[in-house]
């Protein structure tokens, strides 16, 4: 499977971008993540025909969390999609971009006071209450500071969408939102309306990620649309924002088969309209969060194999130069992911093998059981769709220094993220003076 501007050239090597991706190993090193622009651009741009072109008082808002940098804003923002951070260091990056902080819409379920106050200060675009106590916190804050920030609140509305245990998120025994059931969610929205620093102008609902159809989320406009219904009988208050979260999913592997965002997005307008004449209320403008799909199949990770360990009749383990600390996925949630050997792209796939990790961990693996063509030391490994919840998930665990990320377009590659160096890795180790002291060292001697 080739995703985007992926092409295997004259040389057999897999290109990206029109960058070689051999070349791209050996002038950046490895791991490297490269990321096909055309490809985030197309993708962006496949949300905003769907939902946005027809209905402008929609909003697109990227889940930054997947896959955030500096440069990604400039591409976000040059995209005119909006921006979901859900801490104050995602914040601080979109602000620092020059992102327009009017369309910056901030998550968290335990937002801090200081992080409430920075959004405060920027006057960003929506902040998205998750519960009772950043309500009042917000409320506070908010009449200290004299600003009245546009606020939703987050609905927990009970669906549950058919994925991964650790990515769903709408079911009842969540950590996140107002539970729709016992009607908290009702109380919320009914005390926000009588607070005066902030101004409450839509709900937000969040149901799971890498959901592949309109299924899921027609459960949820079904729940949602409902108690905007209820919201208008009881509180006297039409919704005017209706934001239904992320989770759109992608092709990892042959098997997964997501349907084009442009038919899903078609199936969701045309539900949220359905139900606004069924049950005669104003139609909302609707609001998603799509991360995994906007920057996930347009990244790429190259690695360089090194130790090949072959146990006949058992397995063969092919270790590359990364593992779990650049992508936990495999580790974390049993992920798939497929490769291609970039310098052996045209080759013929004539062994099954699993590739490892080089950290101390059993479970360090990236892909179990894959068929490849003879694999070598020295070879490049591509792993594909690496480009969400990589890095931003990517760790320095047994001090390894995060990967570059480059981002390749039209035979140009330019470093968006630099590698970690060792001595980064060093750089906020504190030697107290204690343990530096000459005298403590001879009494311990
Ligand atoms: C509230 C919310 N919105 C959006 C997302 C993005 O999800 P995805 O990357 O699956 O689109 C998530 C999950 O990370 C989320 O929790
Ligand atoms: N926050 C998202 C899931 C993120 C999953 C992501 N970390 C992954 O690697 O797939 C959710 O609650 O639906």
């Amino acid at each position: 499977m080739l995703h985007g501007t992926m092409k295997i050239n004259s040389k057999g090597h897999l290109e990206i971008g029109g960058c070689d991706t051999v070349t791209l190993a050996k002038k950046f090193g490895t791991p490297l993540y490269v990321i096909d622009e055309e490809l985030l651009r197309q993708n962006c741009r496949a949300f905003y025909n769907g939902f946005k072109k027809d209905y402008p008082g929609n909003e697109v808002i990227y889940a930054s969390k997947a896959f955030m940098t500096m440069a990604i804003c400039k591409i976000i923002e040059e995209e005119n999609l909006g921006l979901d951070v859900v801490s104050g260091g995602e914040l601080y990056t979109a602000l620092k971009a020059g992102f327009p902080a009017e369309k910056i819409y901030f998550h968290g379920n335990n937002k801090s006071k200081e992080e409430l106050i920075m959004a405060l200060e920027n006057n960003i675009g929506r902040i998205i209450v998750d519960n009772w106590f950043e309500l009042n916190m917000l409320n506070d804050l908010a009449k200290k500071m004299n600003k009245v920030p546009n606020i939703y609140i987050r609905v927990s509305p009970g669906v549950e969408a058919h994925t991964h245990q650790y990515v769903k998120t709408g079911q009842i025994d969540s950590k996140f939102g107002f539970p729709l059931f016992n009607g908290d969610a009702m109380r919320a929205i009914e005390y926000a309306l009588t607070l005066e620093n902030v101004n409450i102008v839509g709900l937000h609902s969040h149901i799971g990620s890498q959901i592949f159809d309109a299924e899921s989320y027609k459960a949820e406009i079904e729940i949602m649309m409902n108690f905007l219904k209820l919201v208008k009988e009881f509180l006297g208050w039409e919704v005017g924002e209706l934001d239904l979260g992320g989770g759109f999913g992608i092709a990892y592997v042959e098997e997964d088969d997501p349907q084009p965002i442009e038919q899903i997005a078609q199936e969701i307008m045309q539900a949220v309209k359905e139900y606004s004449v069924a049950l005669n209320i104003k139609m909302p403008n609707i609001i998603v969060e799509p991360g995994r799909s906007i920057i996930g199949n347009a990244g790429t990770t190259l690695y360089t194999v090194g130790a090949i360990k072959d146990i006949p009749g058992v397995r063969k383990y092919v270790a590359v130069d990364g593992g779990m600390s650049d992508n936990i996925r495999t580790a974390l949630y049993g992920a798939k992911y497929d490769a291609i050997v970039a310098n052996k792209a045209k080759n013929i796939k004539s062994e099954k093998v699993s590739i490892a990790g080089k950290l101390c961990e059993s479970g360090d693996m990236l892909i179990w059981d894959i068929t490849l063509p003879k694999i070598e030391e020295g070879d490049i490994l591509a792993v594909l769709c690496t480009g969400a919840y990589n890095y931003s998930m990517a760790s320095n665990y047994n001090r390894l220094p995060r990967p570059a990320a480059v981002l390749v377009s039209n035979g140009q590659a330019d470093i968006i993220v630099a590698r970690e160096t060792y001595e980064d890795l060093i750089r906020n180790d504190i030697i107290p003076e204690r343990l530096t002291n000459e005298k403590r060292k001879i009494a311990n001697y």
